[in-house]
Protein backbone atom coordinates (compact mmCIF):
# COMPACT_ATOMS: atom_id res chain seq x y z
CA UNK A 1 0.00 0.00 0.00
CA UNK A 2 0.87 4.08 -0.84
CA UNK A 3 2.54 5.56 2.43
CA UNK A 4 0.80 8.61 3.03
CA UNK A 5 4.35 10.33 2.69
CA UNK A 6 4.77 9.20 -0.73
CA UNK A 7 1.32 9.86 -1.69
CA UNK A 8 1.75 13.19 0.04
CA UNK A 9 4.96 13.94 -2.44
CA UNK A 10 3.12 12.74 -5.32
CA UNK A 11 0.64 15.35 -5.24
CA UNK A 12 2.75 18.33 -4.26
CA UNK A 13 4.68 17.56 -7.61
CA UNK A 14 1.33 18.12 -8.86
CA UNK A 15 0.09 20.90 -6.86
CA UNK A 16 -2.87 19.38 -5.55
CA UNK A 17 -1.75 18.36 -1.83
CA UNK A 18 -5.04 19.58 -0.41
CA UNK A 19 -6.39 16.44 -1.45
CA UNK A 20 -5.11 15.01 1.93
CA UNK A 21 -6.82 18.13 4.01
CA UNK A 22 -8.23 15.31 5.94
CA UNK A 23 -6.52 12.05 6.01
CA UNK A 24 -5.36 12.19 9.38
CA UNK A 25 -9.23 12.40 10.97
CA UNK A 26 -10.01 9.28 8.42
CA UNK A 27 -10.51 5.66 9.98
CA UNK A 28 -7.99 3.09 8.84
CA UNK A 29 -10.21 1.59 5.93
CA UNK A 30 -11.35 5.61 4.20
CA UNK A 31 -8.05 6.71 4.82
CA UNK A 32 -6.58 3.83 3.32
CA UNK A 33 -9.12 3.76 0.01
CA UNK A 34 -8.11 7.47 -0.31
CA UNK A 35 -4.42 6.75 -0.56
CA UNK A 36 -4.88 4.17 -2.79
CA UNK A 37 -7.20 6.35 -5.01
CA UNK A 38 -4.59 9.37 -4.54
CA UNK A 39 -1.94 6.66 -5.38
CA UNK A 40 -3.06 5.83 -8.81
CA UNK A 41 -2.92 9.47 -9.99
CA UNK A 42 0.39 10.07 -12.48
CA UNK A 43 1.56 13.24 -11.11
CA UNK A 44 2.80 14.64 -13.70
CA UNK A 45 -0.37 13.85 -15.78
CA UNK A 46 -2.57 15.26 -12.80
CA UNK A 47 -0.64 18.37 -12.68
CA UNK A 48 -0.97 19.04 -16.57
CA UNK A 49 -5.06 17.59 -16.11
CA UNK A 50 -5.67 20.20 -13.78
CA UNK A 51 -3.86 23.06 -15.41
CA UNK A 52 -5.22 22.57 -18.93
CA UNK A 53 -8.91 22.41 -17.10
CA UNK A 54 -8.46 25.62 -15.50
CA UNK A 55 -7.14 27.04 -18.73
CA UNK A 56 -9.64 25.71 -20.55
CA UNK A 57 -12.41 26.65 -18.51
CA UNK A 58 -10.93 30.67 -18.57
CA UNK A 59 -11.05 30.43 -22.81
CA UNK A 60 -14.80 30.39 -22.12
CA UNK A 61 -16.05 26.64 -22.33
CA UNK A 62 -18.77 25.47 -25.19
CA UNK A 63 -18.29 27.23 -28.49
CA UNK A 64 -14.79 27.32 -29.66
CA UNK A 65 -14.31 31.16 -31.02
CA UNK A 66 -14.57 31.31 -35.05
CA UNK A 67 -15.95 27.99 -35.76
CA UNK A 68 -18.97 29.14 -37.82
CA UNK A 69 -16.54 30.48 -40.76
CA UNK A 70 -14.69 26.61 -40.69
CA UNK A 71 -17.71 24.94 -41.17
CA UNK A 72 -18.76 22.99 -44.73
CA UNK A 73 -21.22 20.64 -44.84
CA UNK A 74 -19.92 17.11 -45.53
CA UNK A 75 -19.68 16.78 -49.45
CA UNK A 76 -22.16 14.33 -50.96
CA UNK A 77 -19.17 12.08 -52.15
CA UNK A 78 -18.52 11.17 -48.86
CA UNK A 79 -22.43 10.53 -48.32
CA UNK A 80 -23.88 6.81 -48.67
CA UNK A 81 -27.59 6.51 -47.74
CA UNK A 82 -29.93 3.73 -46.84
CA UNK A 83 -33.01 6.01 -47.86
CA UNK A 84 -31.86 7.18 -51.28
CA UNK A 85 -29.50 4.95 -52.49
CA UNK A 86 -30.86 2.55 -55.43
CA UNK A 87 -31.86 -1.39 -53.93
CA UNK A 88 -29.50 -3.19 -56.03
CA UNK A 89 -26.86 -1.23 -54.13
CA UNK A 90 -28.19 -1.91 -51.01
CA UNK A 91 -28.63 -5.68 -51.70
CA UNK A 92 -24.73 -5.18 -52.64
CA UNK A 93 -24.00 -3.62 -49.40
CA UNK A 94 -25.86 -5.60 -46.94
CA UNK A 95 -24.33 -9.33 -48.97
CA UNK A 96 -21.12 -8.30 -48.53
CA UNK A 97 -21.97 -7.19 -44.40
CA UNK A 98 -23.05 -10.21 -44.26
CA UNK A 99 -20.06 -11.72 -45.67
CA UNK A 100 -17.73 -9.96 -43.88
CA UNK A 101 -19.84 -11.45 -40.54
CA UNK A 102 -19.77 -15.00 -41.73
CA UNK A 103 -16.34 -14.88 -42.40
CA UNK A 104 -15.68 -13.55 -37.83
CA UNK A 105 -14.06 -10.43 -39.83
CA UNK A 106 -17.00 -7.86 -37.37
CA UNK A 107 -16.85 -7.04 -33.80
CA UNK A 108 -19.16 -4.81 -31.91
CA UNK A 109 -17.84 -2.43 -29.26
CA UNK A 110 -20.74 -0.73 -26.90
CA UNK A 111 -19.51 2.78 -24.88
CA UNK A 112 -21.36 2.36 -21.48
CA UNK A 113 -19.51 3.86 -19.22
CA UNK A 114 -21.63 6.59 -18.25
CA UNK A 115 -23.40 7.48 -15.65
CA UNK A 116 -27.46 8.01 -16.90
CA UNK A 117 -27.17 10.67 -15.06
CA UNK A 118 -29.89 12.78 -17.15
CA UNK A 119 -31.74 9.59 -17.14
CA UNK A 120 -31.64 9.45 -13.23
CA UNK A 121 -30.80 6.20 -12.30
CA UNK A 122 -27.65 4.87 -10.45
CA UNK A 123 -27.30 2.02 -12.63
CA UNK A 124 -25.95 1.18 -15.72
CA UNK A 125 -28.51 2.83 -18.61
CA UNK A 126 -28.31 -0.51 -20.93
CA UNK A 127 -29.82 -2.13 -17.60
CA UNK A 128 -32.59 -0.09 -18.23
CA UNK A 129 -36.20 -1.35 -18.64
CA UNK A 130 -38.57 1.00 -20.63
CA UNK A 131 -41.55 -1.42 -20.26
CA UNK A 132 -41.91 -2.99 -23.40
CA UNK A 133 -44.59 -6.41 -22.99
CA UNK A 134 -41.16 -8.31 -22.98
CA UNK A 135 -39.70 -6.25 -19.81
CA UNK A 136 -36.79 -6.57 -21.88
CA UNK A 137 -33.54 -4.36 -21.13
CA UNK A 138 -31.64 -2.54 -23.66
CA UNK A 139 -28.31 -4.88 -22.89
CA UNK A 140 -30.87 -7.77 -23.78
CA UNK A 141 -32.10 -6.58 -26.43
CA UNK A 142 -28.64 -5.81 -28.31
CA UNK A 143 -27.60 -9.13 -27.23
CA UNK A 144 -30.00 -10.95 -29.17
CA UNK A 145 -30.05 -8.55 -32.31
CA UNK A 146 -26.09 -9.99 -31.78
CA UNK A 147 -27.33 -13.84 -31.90
CA UNK A 148 -29.61 -13.10 -34.89
CA UNK A 149 -27.29 -11.18 -36.91
CA UNK A 150 -25.20 -13.93 -36.55
CA UNK A 151 -27.72 -16.60 -36.95
CA UNK A 152 -28.56 -14.51 -40.32
CA UNK A 153 -24.96 -14.09 -41.83
CA UNK A 154 -24.22 -18.05 -40.93
CA UNK A 155 -27.63 -19.03 -43.05
CA UNK A 156 -26.26 -17.13 -45.89
CA UNK A 157 -23.24 -18.51 -45.87
CA UNK A 158 -23.52 -21.75 -44.32
CA UNK A 159 -21.36 -21.38 -41.64
CA UNK A 160 -21.62 -20.52 -37.70
CA UNK A 161 -19.67 -17.18 -36.93
CA UNK A 162 -19.42 -14.62 -34.17
CA UNK A 163 -19.57 -11.50 -33.61
CA UNK A 164 -17.70 -10.56 -30.25
CA UNK A 165 -18.80 -7.81 -28.18
CA UNK A 166 -16.68 -5.90 -26.20
CA UNK A 167 -18.10 -3.52 -23.71
CA UNK A 168 -16.61 -0.42 -22.41
CA UNK A 169 -17.51 0.44 -18.79
CA UNK A 170 -16.48 2.69 -16.39
CA UNK A 171 -15.61 2.36 -12.70
CA UNK A 172 -19.43 3.40 -12.16
CA UNK A 173 -20.45 0.76 -14.54
CA UNK A 174 -18.36 -2.30 -14.51
CA UNK A 175 -19.29 -4.12 -11.41
CA UNK A 176 -23.39 -3.95 -11.83
CA UNK A 177 -22.94 -4.38 -15.84
CA UNK A 178 -21.08 -7.83 -14.72
CA UNK A 179 -23.43 -8.89 -12.16
CA UNK A 180 -26.18 -8.45 -15.06
CA UNK A 181 -25.01 -10.02 -17.53
CA UNK A 182 -23.95 -13.02 -14.75
CA UNK A 183 -27.01 -13.14 -13.80
CA UNK A 184 -28.72 -13.11 -17.09
CA UNK A 185 -26.65 -16.17 -18.23
CA UNK A 186 -24.97 -13.73 -20.70
CA UNK A 187 -28.14 -13.56 -22.48
CA UNK A 188 -27.16 -17.17 -24.01
CA UNK A 189 -24.12 -15.38 -25.70
CA UNK A 190 -20.54 -17.31 -25.19
CA UNK A 191 -19.30 -15.45 -22.14
CA UNK A 192 -16.03 -15.83 -23.97
CA UNK A 193 -17.36 -13.27 -26.94
CA UNK A 194 -18.42 -10.63 -24.51
CA UNK A 195 -15.37 -8.90 -23.47
CA UNK A 196 -15.65 -5.84 -20.91
CA UNK A 197 -13.13 -3.45 -19.79
CA UNK A 198 -12.85 -0.53 -18.00
CA UNK A 199 -12.07 3.35 -19.37
CA UNK A 200 -9.88 5.72 -17.06
CA UNK A 201 -11.72 8.16 -14.64
CA UNK A 202 -10.59 12.13 -14.22
CA UNK A 203 -10.21 14.08 -11.05
CA UNK A 204 -13.09 17.13 -11.70
CA UNK A 205 -11.38 20.51 -11.18
CA UNK A 206 -12.18 23.88 -9.82
CA UNK A 207 -12.30 27.03 -11.62
CA UNK A 208 -8.87 27.33 -10.57
CA UNK A 209 -7.36 23.96 -11.40
CA UNK A 210 -7.90 22.20 -7.84
CA UNK A 211 -8.49 18.56 -8.09
CA UNK A 212 -12.15 18.56 -6.19
CA UNK A 213 -12.76 16.05 -2.73
CA UNK A 214 -16.53 14.84 -3.10
CA UNK A 215 -16.01 13.59 0.38
CA UNK A 216 -13.32 13.44 2.82
CA UNK A 217 -12.08 10.27 1.82
CA UNK A 218 -12.92 10.36 -2.11
CA UNK A 219 -11.67 12.19 -5.15
CA UNK A 220 -14.68 13.54 -7.13
CA UNK A 221 -13.95 11.33 -10.65
CA UNK A 222 -15.85 11.22 -13.83
CA UNK A 223 -14.83 8.66 -16.92
CA UNK A 224 -13.00 10.59 -19.44
CA UNK A 225 -15.45 10.34 -22.03
CA UNK A 226 -16.31 8.30 -24.63
CA UNK A 227 -13.21 9.36 -26.25
CA UNK A 228 -11.65 7.81 -23.68
CA UNK A 229 -12.42 4.41 -25.66
CA UNK A 230 -9.24 4.96 -27.03
CA UNK A 231 -6.66 4.69 -24.03
CA UNK A 232 -8.75 1.91 -22.68
CA UNK A 233 -8.17 -0.02 -25.98
CA UNK A 234 -4.16 0.78 -25.28
CA UNK A 235 -4.60 -0.10 -21.60
CA UNK A 236 -6.14 -3.64 -21.91
CA UNK A 237 -5.19 -4.56 -24.96
CA UNK A 238 -8.45 -5.09 -26.59
CA UNK A 239 -6.99 -4.29 -30.54
CA UNK A 240 -4.57 -7.79 -29.62
CA UNK A 241 -7.69 -9.09 -28.83
CA UNK A 242 -9.45 -8.54 -31.69
CA UNK A 243 -6.42 -9.81 -33.79
CA UNK A 244 -6.55 -13.09 -32.53
CA UNK A 245 -9.70 -13.51 -33.62
CA UNK A 246 -9.23 -12.45 -37.18
CA UNK A 247 -11.41 -8.93 -36.43
CA UNK A 248 -11.31 -6.68 -38.92
CA UNK A 249 -14.11 -4.64 -39.38
CA UNK A 250 -15.44 -2.37 -36.08
CA UNK A 251 -18.88 -1.26 -35.39
CA UNK A 252 -18.83 1.20 -32.68
CA UNK A 253 -22.01 2.57 -30.92
CA UNK A 254 -23.18 4.06 -27.49
CA UNK A 255 -25.53 2.07 -25.20
CA UNK A 256 -28.75 4.09 -25.19
CA UNK A 257 -29.95 3.77 -28.43
CA UNK A 258 -33.33 1.29 -28.48
CA UNK A 259 -33.02 0.84 -32.23
CA UNK A 260 -29.47 0.52 -32.70
CA UNK A 261 -28.83 -2.42 -35.18
CA UNK A 262 -25.67 -3.98 -34.01
CA UNK A 263 -23.24 -5.15 -36.59
CA UNK A 264 -25.67 -3.27 -39.57
CA UNK A 265 -24.44 -5.62 -42.79
CA UNK A 266 -26.41 -2.68 -44.36
CA UNK A 267 -23.70 0.04 -43.26
CA UNK A 268 -20.66 -2.49 -42.72
CA UNK A 269 -20.97 -3.48 -46.17
CA UNK A 270 -21.13 -0.22 -47.72
CA UNK A 271 -18.28 0.66 -45.64
CA UNK A 272 -16.35 -1.94 -46.65
CA UNK A 273 -16.59 -1.86 -50.23
CA UNK A 274 -16.53 1.83 -49.78
CA UNK A 275 -12.53 1.19 -48.35
CA UNK A 276 -13.56 3.34 -45.75
CA UNK A 277 -11.37 3.13 -42.75
CA UNK A 278 -13.96 5.37 -40.32
CA UNK A 279 -17.63 5.48 -41.07
CA UNK A 280 -20.67 7.07 -39.08
CA UNK A 281 -24.24 6.66 -39.75
CA UNK A 282 -26.12 9.82 -39.46
CA UNK A 283 -29.74 10.53 -39.54
CA UNK A 284 -31.45 14.01 -40.78
CA UNK A 285 -31.53 16.52 -37.78
CA UNK A 286 -34.93 17.17 -36.82
CA UNK A 287 -34.63 20.56 -35.64
CA UNK A 288 -32.07 23.25 -35.62
CA UNK A 289 -31.66 22.32 -31.20
CA UNK A 290 -32.12 18.61 -31.23
CA UNK A 291 -29.06 17.61 -28.98
CA UNK A 292 -27.11 15.59 -31.90
CA UNK A 293 -23.75 16.31 -33.08
CA UNK A 294 -23.47 17.23 -36.88
CA UNK A 295 -20.74 15.20 -38.91
CA UNK A 296 -19.73 18.03 -41.07
CA UNK A 297 -16.10 19.18 -41.94
CA UNK A 298 -14.43 22.31 -39.89
CA UNK A 299 -11.31 22.95 -42.24
CA UNK A 300 -11.93 20.68 -44.88
CA UNK A 301 -11.39 18.01 -42.59
CA UNK A 302 -14.38 15.25 -41.33
CA UNK A 303 -15.28 15.93 -38.60
CA UNK A 304 -18.81 16.35 -35.80
CA UNK A 305 -19.16 19.61 -34.12
CA UNK A 306 -21.38 18.58 -31.10
CA UNK A 307 -24.61 20.21 -30.22
CA UNK A 308 -23.19 21.77 -27.35
CA UNK A 309 -20.74 23.47 -29.35
CA UNK A 310 -22.30 24.61 -32.31
CA UNK A 311 -23.77 28.19 -32.41
CA UNK A 312 -27.95 28.76 -32.47
CA UNK A 313 -27.09 30.78 -35.91
CA UNK A 314 -25.18 28.14 -37.77
CA UNK A 315 -27.84 25.33 -36.51
CA UNK A 316 -30.22 27.29 -37.79
CA UNK A 317 -28.84 27.85 -41.10
CA UNK A 318 -30.85 26.40 -44.40
CA UNK A 319 -29.80 25.54 -48.05
CA UNK A 320 -31.17 26.63 -50.74
CA UNK A 321 -33.95 23.69 -50.98
CA UNK A 322 -34.72 24.73 -47.45
CA UNK A 323 -33.42 21.82 -45.09
CA UNK A 324 -30.92 22.57 -42.63
CA UNK A 325 -27.31 23.14 -43.98
CA UNK A 326 -26.56 21.21 -41.46
CA UNK A 327 -28.40 18.44 -41.03
CA UNK A 328 -26.20 15.36 -40.68
CA UNK A 329 -27.03 14.10 -37.44
CA UNK A 330 -24.52 12.17 -35.23
CA UNK A 331 -26.22 8.38 -34.09
CA UNK A 332 -23.34 7.98 -32.03
CA UNK A 333 -22.79 4.49 -34.78
CA UNK A 334 -19.48 4.39 -36.04
CA UNK A 335 -16.99 2.37 -38.26
CA UNK A 336 -13.44 1.54 -38.01
CA UNK A 337 -11.26 -0.82 -39.01
CA UNK A 338 -9.14 -2.61 -36.96
CA UNK A 339 -6.00 -1.03 -38.58
CA UNK A 340 -7.53 2.36 -38.21
CA UNK A 341 -7.69 2.08 -34.26
CA UNK A 342 -4.55 0.57 -34.09
CA UNK A 343 -3.22 3.95 -35.82
CA UNK A 344 -4.90 5.96 -33.43
CA UNK A 345 -3.61 4.42 -30.10
CA UNK A 346 -0.43 4.25 -30.95
CA UNK A 347 -0.41 7.77 -33.12
CA UNK A 348 -3.14 10.22 -32.57
CA UNK A 349 -4.83 9.32 -29.56
CA UNK A 350 -2.61 12.06 -27.39
CA UNK A 351 -3.36 15.12 -30.11
CA UNK A 352 -7.18 14.68 -29.26
CA UNK A 353 -8.01 17.92 -27.42
CA UNK A 354 -10.09 17.65 -24.06
CA UNK A 355 -13.90 18.66 -24.26
CA UNK A 356 -14.77 21.09 -21.34
CA UNK A 357 -17.80 20.59 -19.44
CA UNK A 358 -18.95 22.66 -16.61
CA UNK A 359 -21.29 20.86 -13.99
CA UNK A 360 -22.00 20.98 -10.44
CA UNK A 361 -19.78 19.00 -8.19
CA UNK A 362 -20.97 17.73 -4.87
CA UNK A 363 -17.80 18.27 -2.85
CA UNK A 364 -16.58 19.05 0.89
CA UNK A 365 -15.59 22.71 2.09
CA UNK A 366 -12.79 23.19 3.74
CA UNK A 367 -14.87 22.28 6.99
CA UNK A 368 -15.42 19.28 6.11
CA UNK A 369 -19.44 19.91 5.05
CA UNK A 370 -20.81 18.15 2.11
CA UNK A 371 -21.81 20.69 -0.34
CA UNK A 372 -24.20 20.26 -3.24
CA UNK A 373 -24.08 23.58 -5.48
CA UNK A 374 -26.49 24.90 -6.48
CA UNK A 375 -24.87 26.36 -9.71
CA UNK A 376 -22.04 24.96 -12.16
CA UNK A 377 -18.41 24.80 -9.69
CA UNK A 378 -16.49 22.39 -11.53
CA UNK A 379 -14.84 21.40 -14.83
CA UNK A 380 -14.94 17.82 -16.33
CA UNK A 381 -12.95 17.20 -19.17
CA UNK A 382 -13.74 14.34 -21.73
CA UNK A 383 -12.25 13.41 -25.41
CA UNK A 384 -15.57 12.43 -27.84
CA UNK A 385 -15.07 9.01 -29.56
CA UNK A 386 -15.38 10.76 -32.36
CA UNK A 387 -12.55 13.15 -32.53
CA UNK A 388 -10.88 10.66 -34.39
CA UNK A 389 -12.55 11.46 -37.81
CA UNK A 390 -10.23 14.06 -38.38
CA UNK A 391 -7.55 11.18 -39.01
CA UNK A 392 -9.37 9.26 -41.15
CA UNK A 393 -7.61 8.63 -44.47
CA UNK A 394 -11.22 7.91 -46.27
CA UNK A 395 -14.09 8.88 -44.04
CA UNK A 396 -17.59 8.17 -44.95
CA UNK A 397 -21.21 8.85 -44.03
CA UNK A 398 -23.94 6.69 -44.37
CA UNK A 399 -27.87 8.21 -43.69
CA UNK A 400 -30.24 6.02 -42.04
CA UNK A 401 -34.01 6.64 -41.75
CA UNK A 402 -34.88 7.89 -38.05
CA UNK A 403 -37.83 5.87 -37.72
CA UNK A 404 -35.73 2.37 -38.25
CA UNK A 405 -32.75 3.32 -36.72
CA UNK A 406 -32.53 5.92 -34.00
CA UNK A 407 -34.70 6.71 -30.84
CA UNK A 408 -31.88 7.51 -27.65
CA UNK A 409 -33.35 7.19 -24.18
CA UNK A 410 -31.38 10.36 -22.68
CA UNK A 411 -33.96 11.33 -20.13
CA UNK A 412 -36.78 10.61 -17.46
CA UNK A 413 -40.16 11.25 -18.30
CA UNK A 414 -40.31 13.96 -16.61
CA UNK A 415 -38.47 15.25 -20.04
CA UNK A 416 -41.00 15.62 -22.87
CA UNK A 417 -38.50 13.84 -25.52
CA UNK A 418 -35.67 11.26 -25.80
CA UNK A 419 -37.36 9.36 -22.36
CA UNK A 420 -38.46 6.12 -21.84
CA UNK A 421 -42.17 6.76 -23.31
CA UNK A 422 -40.73 7.93 -26.64
CA UNK A 423 -38.28 4.67 -27.01
CA UNK A 424 -40.60 2.13 -25.87
CA UNK A 425 -43.21 3.94 -28.29
CA UNK A 426 -40.61 4.00 -31.14
CA UNK A 427 -39.85 0.52 -30.65
CA UNK A 428 -42.80 -0.56 -30.41
CA UNK A 429 -44.36 1.43 -33.96
CA UNK A 430 -42.00 -0.29 -35.51
CA UNK A 431 -42.96 -3.39 -34.92
CA UNK A 432 -46.53 -2.84 -35.96
CA UNK A 433 -45.25 -1.03 -39.30
CA UNK A 434 -43.06 -4.73 -39.78
CA UNK A 435 -45.95 -6.85 -39.30
CA UNK A 436 -48.23 -4.92 -41.18
CA UNK A 437 -45.49 -4.72 -44.36
CA UNK A 438 -45.74 -8.71 -43.36
CA UNK A 439 -49.76 -9.17 -44.20
CA UNK A 440 -50.44 -9.05 -40.43
CA UNK A 441 -53.67 -7.76 -39.44
CA UNK A 442 -54.69 -6.42 -36.54
CA UNK A 443 -58.30 -6.55 -34.43
CA UNK A 444 -59.44 -4.99 -31.61
CA UNK A 445 -61.24 -6.39 -28.21
CA UNK A 446 -64.57 -7.04 -29.93
CA UNK A 447 -63.07 -9.05 -33.17
CA UNK A 448 -63.37 -6.06 -35.31
CA UNK A 449 -60.53 -4.99 -37.63
CA UNK A 450 -58.14 -1.91 -36.21
CA UNK A 451 -57.10 0.77 -38.95
CA UNK A 452 -53.57 0.07 -40.57
CA UNK A 453 -51.46 2.91 -40.58
CA UNK A 454 -48.08 2.46 -42.04
CA UNK A 455 -47.18 5.73 -41.05
CA UNK A 456 -47.88 7.30 -37.60
CA UNK A 457 -46.46 10.68 -36.19
CA UNK A 458 -43.53 9.98 -33.65
CA UNK A 459 -45.92 11.55 -30.81
CA UNK A 460 -48.73 8.36 -31.08
CA UNK A 461 -48.85 5.10 -30.02
CA UNK A 462 -49.81 2.77 -32.97
CA UNK A 463 -53.67 1.20 -33.28
CA UNK A 464 -52.30 -2.41 -31.80
CA UNK A 465 -49.62 -3.30 -29.72
CA UNK A 466 -46.93 -5.91 -31.54
CA UNK A 467 -43.92 -6.65 -30.11
CA UNK A 468 -40.91 -8.96 -32.10
CA UNK A 469 -38.29 -10.40 -30.23
CA UNK A 470 -34.78 -9.55 -32.15
CA UNK A 471 -34.06 -13.76 -32.40
CA UNK A 472 -37.23 -13.76 -34.51
CA UNK A 473 -36.48 -10.78 -36.67
CA UNK A 474 -33.40 -8.35 -37.56
CA UNK A 475 -34.64 -5.79 -39.36
CA UNK A 476 -37.89 -7.13 -40.40
CA UNK A 477 -36.89 -9.63 -42.10
CA UNK A 478 -38.62 -13.24 -42.36
CA UNK A 479 -42.09 -12.31 -40.89
CA UNK A 480 -44.29 -13.01 -43.69
CA UNK A 481 -44.59 -17.15 -42.86
CA UNK A 482 -45.57 -16.34 -39.45
CA UNK A 483 -48.04 -13.11 -40.17
CA UNK A 484 -48.76 -13.06 -43.84
CA UNK A 485 -53.02 -12.73 -44.16
CA UNK A 486 -53.88 -13.62 -40.29
CA UNK A 487 -55.34 -11.58 -38.19
CA UNK A 488 -54.09 -11.11 -34.20
CA UNK A 489 -55.71 -9.76 -31.21
CA UNK A 490 -53.50 -6.84 -30.01
CA UNK A 491 -51.02 -7.25 -28.00
CA UNK A 492 -48.90 -9.69 -30.09
CA UNK A 493 -45.94 -10.90 -29.06
CA UNK A 494 -43.64 -12.33 -31.06
CA UNK A 495 -40.85 -14.47 -30.18
CA UNK A 496 -38.85 -17.14 -30.07
CA UNK A 497 -41.68 -19.74 -28.70
CA UNK A 498 -44.18 -18.17 -30.64
CA UNK A 499 -42.14 -19.02 -33.78
CA UNK A 500 -41.15 -22.79 -32.09
CA UNK A 501 -44.45 -23.90 -31.26
CA UNK A 502 -45.91 -22.75 -35.14
CA UNK A 503 -43.20 -24.95 -36.81
CA UNK A 504 -44.18 -28.42 -37.26
C1 LIG B 1 -19.62 12.81 -27.51
C2 LIG B 1 -20.68 12.07 -28.24
O1 LIG B 1 -20.48 10.98 -28.71
N1 LIG B 1 -21.84 12.72 -28.38
C3 LIG B 1 -22.96 12.08 -29.06
C4 LIG B 1 -23.89 11.46 -28.02
O2 LIG B 1 -24.41 12.48 -27.23
P1 LIG B 1 -24.64 12.40 -25.65
O3 LIG B 1 -25.49 13.56 -25.31
O4 LIG B 1 -23.24 12.45 -25.07
O5 LIG B 1 -25.28 11.08 -25.33
O6 LIG B 1 -24.96 10.79 -28.67
C5 LIG B 1 -25.73 11.62 -29.56
C6 LIG B 1 -26.78 10.74 -30.20
O7 LIG B 1 -27.60 10.15 -29.27
C7 LIG B 1 -24.85 12.26 -30.61
O8 LIG B 1 -25.58 13.08 -31.45
C8 LIG B 1 -23.74 13.05 -29.93
O9 LIG B 1 -22.91 13.63 -30.90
Amino acid sequence: MASEQDVRARLQRAGQEHLLRFCAELAPGPRAALLAELARLEPEALREHCRRAALACARSPGRPPGLAERLRPLPPARVGSAIRGDPEALRLWEEEGFRQIALNKVAVLLLAGGQGTRLGVTYPKGMYRVGLPSQKSLYQLQAERIRRVQQLAGERRGTRCTVPWYIMTSEFTLQPTTDFFREHDFFHLDPDNVIMFEQRMLPAVTFDGKAILERKDKVAMAPDGNGGLYRALADHHILEDMERRGVEFVHVYCVDNILVRLADPVFIGFCVLRGADCGAKVVEKAYPEEPVGVVCEVDGVPQVVEYSEISPETARLRDADGGLLYNAGNICNHFFTRTFLQAVTREFEPLLKPHVAVKKVPYVDEEGNLVKPLKPNGIKMEKFVFDVFQFAENFVAFEVLREDEFSPLKNADSANKDNPTTARRALLTQHYRWALQAGAHFLDAHGARLPEMLSLPGSEEPPAICEISPLVSYSGEGLEVYLRGQEFQSPLILDENWVQALRP
